[in-house]
């Protein structure tokens, strides 16, 4: 008894060498590698493993790196992309196309554009923004995703290079993808140039009508013995049941919120708009979007539209922009047979590639929380669109049968203007 407690030391001591690695020298008087195939093989490492140690590069491989070659550019890229052990670094080059110098000069163009009346948006739209989507607010500038988005949206910025290199007449669709956080006021930034676009449309085809209004009453005043075909007193309106810009959206809930907003828009822009999904009854879904009036801006999720496209595909006979918004989710496997495919533009060039018009086609993503390239990416036109909560998205995604609008709907729509 008096042994054992003589050994029990008072309290906990460390070696003295417990810092020190105990120096292993084989015979042959190479360092001894440790053992690391047990359990604890790994711990109180102190040298970094020599598989992820930085190599150096000796001066002439650096030399003959930077020397131009075709496509050594490329090469270099395809080389660090197999070496290159770090998966965050990766997603960060993945995600900053663009130089400093790039960067540098959006960053500046940001701060210039520091309020709504920089865009050129019409009167009107400006006007909105102020009283209605924004009213509440006593200082209203637009967001880093709306400075960059809008006036590309709108084409300002590639007016002068379209202009330049322009030798064909014929229009392509244009595609952009937003990509900001939530919250960031994606929605804006998409919706404010489609209803500027949509206005400006409706103004030209007015003048245009008026053209053709008086060529007729100067060719009757000329042939004055010519019969008059009556005016039909109950032809539906032109634009009954043919919206000129499509926003679709996941859920019923995002339809009645974006709807929400478009809505309290068209109260001062004065334009029409309708909100269908699985929420309403198939008589308000009829009444809404075949109105007397005529509709410019239908809010529908994709299963509800490729159902009406179905056995109607005139509903698409008029659309110059379509919006896919949460294009994440839209995009992607569960969705996929009812959205064009960004990536497959052609799957909506029939419906779009009309000469007379300018199609667009912007969808809109939300990026994670923080990215340091949020700007580079935006700059590139990449994005927009957010979700309430990813988790609660994916609860509530409909799942009711895909039938689609599908590609030999849009390629065997018949073309009227
Ligand atoms: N320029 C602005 N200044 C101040 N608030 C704004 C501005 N633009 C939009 N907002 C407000 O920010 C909020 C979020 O906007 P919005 O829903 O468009 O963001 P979002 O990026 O689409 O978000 P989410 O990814 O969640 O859909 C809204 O309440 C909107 O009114």
């Amino acid at each position: 008894m008096a042994q054992l407690q003589k050994r029990k030391p008072s309290r906990m001591t460390l070696s003295p060498r417990v810092a020190q690695s105990s120096p292993r020298i084989s015979p042959s008087g190479k360092p001894v590698k440790r053992r690391t195939n047990n359990p604890w093989g790994g711990m109180n490492v102190t040298d970094p493993p020599r598989s992820s140690a930085v190599r150096q590069r000796s001066q002439a491989s650096e030399k003959r790196e930077t020397r131009f070659v075709p496509n050594s550019r490329k090469k270099r890229d395809e080389k660090e992309k197999s070496t290159e052990p770090f998966k965050a670094l990766k997603m960060q080059r993945a995600l900053s196309p663009i130089s400093y110098g790039q960067r540098t000069a959006i960053k500046k163009t940001l701060e210039e554009r520091d309020t709504f009346d920089a865009f050129g948006l019409l009167p009107d739209v400006e006007v909105a923004v102020a009283t209605q989507a924004l009213g509440n607010m006593d200082d209203i500038t637009p967001t880093p995703i709306q400075r960059l988005a809008i006036p590309a949206l709108l084409g300002n910025e590639h007016q002068r290079r379209r202009s330049r290199s322009s030798v064909s007449h014929v229009k392509e669709m244009e595609q952009f993808l937003l990509a900001a956080e939530t919250g960031s006021g994606k929605t804006l930034a998409y919706l404010l140039p489609v209803i500027d676009a949509i206005k400006r449309a409706e103004v030209q085809e007015k003048a245009q009508k008026e053209r053709e209004a008086a060529d007729r009453e100067a060719n009757r005043k000329a042939n004055d013995l010519e019969l008059l075909s009556p005016l039909l007193s109950n032809a539906p309106h032109p634009s009954t049941g043919r919206p000129r810009a499509i926003i679709l959206l996941p859920t019923s809930e995002l339809v009645s919120q974006v709807g929400a907003l478009v809505k309290s828009l068209s109260h001062t822009v004065k334009f029409r708009s309708a909100l269908i999904s699985a929420a309403y009854t198939g008589k308000v879904i009829r009444t809404r979007l075949f109105s007397p009036n005529g509709i410019d801006v239908l809010i529908s999720t994709p299963h509800l539209l490729s159902s009406i496209t179905e056995s109607d595909p005139n509903v698409l006979s008029r659309v110059t922009h379509l919006v896919i918004d949460e294009a994440d989710s839209l995009l992607d496997r569960s969705f996929s047979p009812l959205t064009p495919r960004e990536s497959k533009p052609e799957a909506v060039d029939p419906v779009f590639g009309n000469d007379t018009k300018k199609p667009g086609f912007i969808s809109e993503k939300t990026l994670p929380r923080y990215s340091p390239s949020h700007d580079a990416e935006s700059a590139r036109h990449s994005s927009a669109r957010t979700a309430r909560s990813r988790g609660h998205r994916q609860r509530t995604l409909p799942r009711e049968p895909q039938s689609g609008l599908r590609r030999h709907h849009l390629e065997h729509r018949p073309r009227s203007g």
